[in-house]
């Protein structure tokens, strides 16, 4: 496949389809909208004082530097001026005292260079503390959001990945940014108040003259920001791509299916289109500043012909024309540093505004204000239940149904059909979007809205489909977090089968798995053993058991179930699966199909019904039927029993 390459990128979109369509989605122009001053402005009153709180040595301090930074440039003029006047002075016969003059130039230059050095090192204290401040604050937030919404949802994930990536930089970044400007504030202050020696009027021309260029770099700034924003979905998918390149767990099919020239030429094509988009509005935007940097020079120039023209006439000393020349130079720096601070500030408050807008959000899964406690019996009812993930496209419709507490459940029913997500909603991980679900015995059933969620998921172990594999210590993933108890953390190990594989590591319970850290990987059914010990180890009343063996070879399956069985006994227990056999040590059966229930009963019961668990066990069973037939050993095998 030809590498798409500057010069021939339409023959790589023909060659993409999909890289083409995106082209055309990226092609739309980013957002210019002016800058949003009052809500920015908002944002910065309540950014500076969170600021100030968290560290407020370190901010006094780095401010008082940033003060002084702020006044050197005016007193090194200064200095600079009453110098040559001096030699003036001195070379026509009067007197001036150099010496001290040259001490106090000195004198300034160590005081610019100590609080330069000082605010380097204040600004790696900031920088530790606040980062660990603000990812706390996210990881808290995180703690307050007790639904999956957030972390599922897709129109989520930008904002998650904009706030995760600037937790690091971002409030160091806006306190710099901010102290800067204070700087820059000061330093043309300062060094325009020398300028009135020349005249009233000059600070004022030359501000003024200066201005144009001012909004517009500003509003260089905004584009920036823009384009940080709306880059972070592609940005997403580039780095996707990227992953999808290098990371071990694709390497296999990018290997067998030969995908690298794709994802190279997805990559490739991606890129160039966000770029030629780009460049041409940065072109368009940066050729905009030209004229203002041209009045800004033609007042520079001009003042500095009047200054000349003056000292000719005996009305100016020469110390005040390298005054002048040094304010000059020093005001047009000091007004690109404040512009350049201006729109710096203007994307960290940006950044700011998405962050408090997380800090704020209202979680889906709301907390009850007053939370009930847990009811003595843990018995379920679902009443006329309905949930989807997006409006108008249910995923569980008008399901009810009651399991005592104690019971064994099977969930079956075919792929997609809301198995996972009537779980989720037992979890809490979200609430119906009609009915209700309710939790305890008779005469004290409440609302799982109502009661204390973090009491309610303590009664809860589960071993997900897709279980998390946390890149730790083996004994840390079976504990996550909980006391340790060795007798039950032997005896979860031991039945779970992960006791198996301990011999062959180093450090037993304490070798650390997973390739992220150069730990030693281990098979998916090891995994999955790993997860089952984990659940084994919560003493839950309510077990939840999503496809829990998929990846266990039959011995090790018939160990875990066994394990299961036993865990099972006297626990509500919700075993989804799709391996019929299964079901079998379940007291009774649940069918889903297309997000409603549509039986219930025991195994011969749904059987007898001949219903769509019939169909599926038939179905099930002849697969072992007919290949044990085609080996010429099966004797007799009766469906059903
Ligand atoms: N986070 C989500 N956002 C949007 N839709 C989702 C989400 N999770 C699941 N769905 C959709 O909800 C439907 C039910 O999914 P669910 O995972 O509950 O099915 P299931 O019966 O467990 O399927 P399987 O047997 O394949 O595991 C599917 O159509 C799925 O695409």
């Amino acid at each position: 496949m030809p590498q798409p390459t500057p010069g021939n990128e339409p023959a790589a979109a023909r060659l993409l389809p999909q890289a083409a369509a995106y082209t055309r989605r990226v092609r739309k122009p980013p957002n210019t909208d002016p800058v949003p001053t009052r809500e920015l402005l908002a944002v910065l009153m309540r950014a500076l004082p969170a600021l100030v709180r968290s560290a407020p040595g370190i901010v006094s301090l780095m401010g008082l530097m940033v003060v002084v930074q702020g006044l050197t440039p005016a007193a090194t003029i200064l200095l600079g001026k009453w110098t040559v006047d001096g030699i003036t002075r001195v070379a026509a016969g009067g007197e001036a005292n150099l010496t001290l003059l040259a001490l106090a130039w000195a004198g300034t230059a160590l005081v610019a260079q100590l609080t330069a050095v000082a605010s380097t090192l204040l600004q790696g204290y900031a920088t530790d503390h606040f980062t660990v401040q603000t990812v706390t604050s996210l990881m808290r937030k995180m703690q307050a959001l007790p639904g999956l919404d957030v972390v599922e949802d897709p129109r989520f994930h930008d904002d998650v990945e904009t706030l995760q990536m600037g937790a690091r930089n971002r409030p160091l970044n806006l306190t710099a940014t901010l102290l800067g400007l204070l700087r820059g504030v000061v330093g043309v202050l300062g060094v325009a108040g020398a300028l009135v020696s020349v005249g009233w009027w000059v600070p004022l021309v030359v501000v003024l003259g200066m201005l144009p260029l001012a909004r517009k770099q500003m509003q260089l700034y905004e584009l920036g920001w823009s384009m940080t924003i709306q880059r972070t979905q592609e940005a997403r998918e580039l780095a996707y791509d990227q992953r999808v390149s290098m990371r071990h767990e694709y390497a296999k099919e990018v290997r067998l299916y030969d995908l690298m020239p794709y994802l190279t030429g997805r990559y490739v094509q991606k890129a160039l289109d966000y770029q030629r988009v780009m460049r041409g509005l940065r072109n368009k935007q940066v050729l905009g500043v030209l004229p203002a940097q041209l009045l800004a020079l033609a007042v520079t120039a001009g003042l500095f012909a009047h200054a000349v023209a003056r000292a000719g006439q005996g009305e100016l000393t020469a110390g005040t024309v390298v005054l002048v020349t040094g304010a000059l130079a020093q005001v047009r720096e000091g007004l690109g540093s404040i512009t350049e601070f201006l729109g710096m500030g203007t994307q960290h408050l940006r950044w700011f505004q998405k962050y408090f807008a997380f800090l704020d959000a209202r979680p889906n899964v709301a907390l009850p204000e007053a939370p009930r406690p847990l009811p003595k019996r843990l018995d379920l009812t679902l009443e006329d239940v309905s949930f989807g993930y997006a409006e108008g496209k249910p995923v569980l419709e008008g399901v009810s149904l009651h399991i005592p507490e104690g019971q064994v459940v099977a969930i079956v029913g075919e792929n997609g059909a809301g198995k996972t997500t009537l779980v989720k909603l037992l979890l809490r991980f979200y609430d119906p979007t009609a009915g209700r679900i309710l939790v305890g015995g008779p005469g004290e059933a409440t609302d799982l809205r109502d009661l204390d969620l973090t009491a309610w998921r303590a009664q809860i172990a589960a071993v997900f489909q897709d279980f998390a594999r946390f890149e730790w210590t083996l004994r840390e993933n079976v504990l996550l977090g909980r006391p340790e108890d060795d007798a039950k953390l032997a005896q979860a190990v031991r039945t779970s089968g992960l006791e198996g594989i301990l011999p062959r590591l180093e450090d037993g319970l304490n070798t650390r798995i997973g390739q992220a850290f150069g730990g030693v990987d281990l098979s998916g059914g090891q995994w999955q053993k790993l997860a089952t010990a984990r659940a084994l180890y919560r003493d839950a009343r309510v077990l939840i058991l999503d496809e829990p063996t998929a990846a266990l070879d039959p011995r090790s399956e018939t160990e875990v179930f066994a394990a299961f069985a036993a865990l099972a006994r006297g626990r509500t227990t919700l075993l989804i699966t799709h391996r019929l056999g299964s079901v079998l040590m379940a007291d009774r059966i649940l069918v889903m199909k297309s997000g409603r229930l549509i039986e219930d009963g025991t195994h011969l019961e749904l059987l007898a019904q001949g219903g769509e668990y019939a169909e599926l066990w038939r179905l099930q069973a002849g697969q072992y039927v007919e290949g044990e037939a085609a080996c010429g050993t099966w004797e007799a095998v009766e469906v059903g029993q």
